[in-house]
């Protein structure tokens, strides 16, 4: 018998073929699984299919059998010892199935029916009733006889590996040493059990008598079936990699210690799979639209129960717990159950990591299945696509289908928190990423994604409260988060040194091309997506703010926009309308990769810029905004990180990041407030003559602009109309002063028909044959009228167009988004 049989991860190894014979898999018809889903199933691995979704397959080849059973031998009899379970529970647990019905002993508590809830009976009809398993480590009562006290009775003369009985070379040297030292030696530990010994499983199998308070209540609240699928809690970080190593495709230490993944055919979000279930409890606050698409309590039990059977269907599962929310008044407690490693390890350092005795008897408020490596059923009423992800405010749940993209997971947890907040606890919630200078001023930038927020809060003068999610309470700020997820197209240590050496163990790089000798990564290959990202803990932003909350009120916010068109200035003052105009409006390009289908910059209107996110009407946040803006007198900006000088596609380049960093200098130091204004015409926004450290001449883009007056007064003119346009939807709510606040342009009957770029173009309920929403033909908009051209959707199930680097940077032609309201 080995004696290093401890120092083997069980979790590296595959679970008993038996496993697999079940006969609960549902085969997809047309997977599109990630590397997750193609590495994950140890059968295959060894079997050698191309599959991605196996067949339940009763037998295995002989080479899987070998192998799986000299890996049941090297893990041995021994893991059924108390001892063994300590250090190995969840996969102990799953190596010893099927669970005969064990008779009810001394040490267990059989549950009151009422606890169980309606998932649970249904699961449990035709099974036994549901015991808690206490565990009692100190105990030996429950022990085996150690090996070397009983012999093995089973011949297995067939058996291709060595009989454990008989003592070779080795291990009669190591058996030697062992027992010179004490009677505890691992030979003595080594336990063995006489239940249903088959050759595959020469060491036969134990009903394993003790359950987890944590494997309990996902089997009570989720179906989470504990006899077939080794539940992971909470693992460690180096426990994560290992699994994401053996069993997902690709995955690999970089040359910084970060381990690098692939999320599959989705690299963004996919904001036309996201639905809001519609129920009694929430139904009358939620802001149903093209952003909240409704989904029904019973489609969502569907959904629900697909994701929950993938997971069940998996050898192992992943529990990670955590806070959502840095001011402990406020939190949330969320729980992530999902297949990948890389999925529990984003979310490990994504979430607020909870000490050891937090995690004790952790309850969640919400929990998230990720089920993304499994499509949901296209054909299901309501899906139009492979992909799903739904929220149901009332059981406090999330499914994820068919998208592997880590970054649905937090934007979930956002969403929840765009709900529950206002709604529970009149607190605001941001998109923003929030710093602080020593003398505790707290600043926030607002954003829509690609716009600046990580990288500028990323600042070495200044705390970093948080990168993307935050609260503005009644005593400050907190961060929501417990990391950053930064985007890594363009990185380098030179331009953003916190963000580049926060990449390291324990980070998870997501989607980026790396030398497979060097393991360096290419921070400037976009192969994959231009979406590539890092997700690492925030204390490993130097000067990260720990606990990251202020109890001070924003002095400054700062509204990002990204305007591809180059016609906002890259800096403006804003009064208290103006900031109430530009908040609703929520003007940006979207930039290339972070959702699904944008390929390129988009101009769209995000209100509040967070539209995706947003569960309740704008206008709730933005009279909560104005309130808090005129309680606190903060001072309000526009920033644009955008194009320069000329639009994306007309020969203009992006702001150099070190103007913005001086701009943002000045506002800190409190120089810009001092300097000259002039007017920007049209926009009528306050522009500085001068900044510190910033060309003058590209302060106001009617100097900078290269193409000559025409076609500037052309794309200032069709930009104001297209703010005029899309304000409209929300005048009857907005005061008249923040009407007015809006750009002022000559409307002429061409301008009229500016389409709304953020009206979303109509989605019909019924799910198409193709798996994509149909959309209706747009209205007519370019050309005379100037506005964005309307490019066909893309397919939601289909994966984002692989570009070219090159096309990156200078990407042409604006497109309205197909979804430029989401
Ligand atoms: N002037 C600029 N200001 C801010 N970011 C810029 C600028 N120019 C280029 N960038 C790049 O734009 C991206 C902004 O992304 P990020 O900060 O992650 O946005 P967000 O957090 O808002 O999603 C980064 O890759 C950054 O290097
Ligand atoms: C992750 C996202 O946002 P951000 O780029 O703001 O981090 C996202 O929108 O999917």
């Amino acid at each position: 018998m080995p004696t290093s049989t401890f120092r083997i991860s069980p979790m590296l190894l595959p679970r008993s073929p038996v496993l697999f014979s079940a006969g609960c898999f549902r085969r997809p018809r047309s997977p599109a699984p990630g590397p997750g889903a193609a590495a994950d199933s140890p059968i295959r691995r060894f079997a050698g299919s191309a599959t991605a979704f196996p067949r339940p397959r009763p037998l295995l080849t002989s080479s899987a059998c070998l192998l799986l059973t000299n890996q049941r031998a090297a893990m041995g009899a021994n893991l059924s010892t108390p001892a063994a379970r300590a250090l190995t529970a969840p996969s102990s647990a799953s190596l010893l199935r099927p669970l005969p019905p064990s008779p009810p002993s001394k040490s267990r508590i059989q549950l009151q029916t009422s606890q169980t809830n309606q998932h649970h009976q249904r699961h449990r009809q035709n099974r036994n009733p549901i015991y808690v398993y206490t565990r009692n480590l100190s105990s030996t009562a429950d022990m085996a006889p150690p090996l070397n006290n009983a012999a093995d009775p089973v011949e297995r003369s067939s058996s291709p590996y060595p009989d454990p009985r008989q003592i070779g070379p080795k291990s009669k040297i190591l058996a030697a040493r062992t027992s010179n030292y004490h009677s505890t030696s691992l030979r003595n530990m080594v336990t063995i059990n006489t239940v249903n010994k088959t050759a595959l499983h020469p060491g036969g199998v134990q009903p394993v008598r003790e359950h987890t308070e944590l494997e309990e209540e996902l089997h009570q609240t989720a179906d989470i079936d504990y006899d077939r699928v080794a539940i992971v809690p909470n693992p460690s970080v180096a426990a994560l990699y290992e699994d994401a190593l053996v069993y997902e495709t690709g995955s690999a230490i970089t040359s910084t210690g970060a381990l690098t993944a692939y999320s599959g055919a989705k690299t963004g979000r996919s904001p036309l799979d996201k639905r809001i279930v519609k129920e009694p409890s929430s139904e009358n606050e939620i802001w149903w639209g093209p952003v909240n698409k409704p989904m029904t309590p019973e489609v969502w039990r569907i959904n629900r129960e697909r994701a929950i059977d993938y997971l069940n269907t998996r050898n192992r599962i992943y529990v990670v717990d955590g806070f959502a929310g840095w001011d402990e008044k406020y939190r949330i407690k969320v729980r992530v159950v999902c297949a990948r490693a890389y999925h529990a390890l984003f979310m490990r350092n994504m979430l607020i990591r909870p000490n050891r005795s937090e995690l004790e008897h952790f309850h969640p408020d919400y929990t998230i299945y990720n089920a993304g490596s499994f499509p949901a059923n296209r054909y299901t009423e309501g899906m139009t696509s492979g992909t799903s992800v739904a929220i149901n405010f009332a059981e406090k749940e999330m499914v994820i289908l068919g998208t592997e993209y880590a970054g649905e997971m937090k934007k979930g947890v956002f969403t929840v928190l765009f709900y529950e907040m206002p709604v529970k606890h009149n607190v605001l919630t941001l998109h923003s990423s929030a710093n602080e200078g020593k003398n505790g001023d707290v600043t926030v930038f607002f954003g829509l994604s690609g716009t600046g927020k990580t990288t500028l809060s990323a600042d070495p003068n200044r705390a970093l409260i948080g990168d993307d999610e935050h609260c503005w309470t009644e005593r400050g700020v907190f961060n929501i988060e417990g990391g950053c997820y930064a985007k890594c197209l363009g990185l380098s240590a030179e331009k953003e040194p916190d963000i580049f050496n926060a990449i390291k163990f324990g980070s998870v790089l997501e989607n980026v091309v790396f030398n497979v000798e060097t393991r360096d990564v290419d921070f400037d290959d976009a192969t994959l997506t231009e979406n590539t990202r890092c997700a690492y803990p925030i204390e490993y932003i130097q000067n990260a703010k720990i606990p990251c909350i202020s109890e001070n009120h924003p002095t400054n916010i700062i509204l990002l926009t990204c305007d591809a068109r180059g016609v906002l200035p890259p800096i403006s003052k804003l009064n208290s309308a103006q900031t109430m105009f530009h908040f609703i409006s929520g003007y940006t390009s979207k930039m290339a990769g972070t959702e699904d289908g944008v390929t390129e910059p988009q101009a769209t209107f995000s209100s509040c810029f967070a539209q995706p996110f947003l569960a309740l009407h704008p206008m709730r946040y933005a009279k909560m905004l104005a309130e808090k803006i005129e309680q606190h007198k903060a001072n309000a900006w526009l920033l644009n990180t955008g194009w320069v000088g000329a639009g994306a596609s007309t020969g203009g380049k992006r702001c150099p990041l070190k103007y913005t960093r001086a701009i943002l200098d000045g506002i800190h130091s409190g120089e810009l407030a001092k300097v000259e204004y002039e007017n920007y015409e049209t926009f009528n926004l306050a522009v500085p003559k001068t900044c510190p450290g910033v060309p003058s001449e590209l302060l106001n883009p009617r100097n900078a602009w290269t193409a000559g007056n025409d076609s500037f007064r052309q794309e200032v003119t069709k930009l104001g109309g297209l703010f005029v346009e899309n304000f409209k939807k929300y005048a009857d709510e907005a005061t008249a002063d923040v009407i007015k606040a809006g750009p002022e342009i000559n409307v002429g009957p061409e301008i009229k028909d500016v389409p709304e770029t953020n009206a979303s173009p109509e989605i019909k309920a019924a799910p198409e044959t193709n798996g994509g929403p149909e959309i209706k033909a747009a209205p007519e908009t370019n050309e005379t009228n100037g506005g964005p051209e309307i490019k066909a959707v893309p397919e939601t199930n289909g994966g984002p167009e692989i570009k070219a680097s090159s096309e990156i940077n200078g990407g042409s032609e604006i497109k309205a988004s197909p979804e430029t309201n989401v």
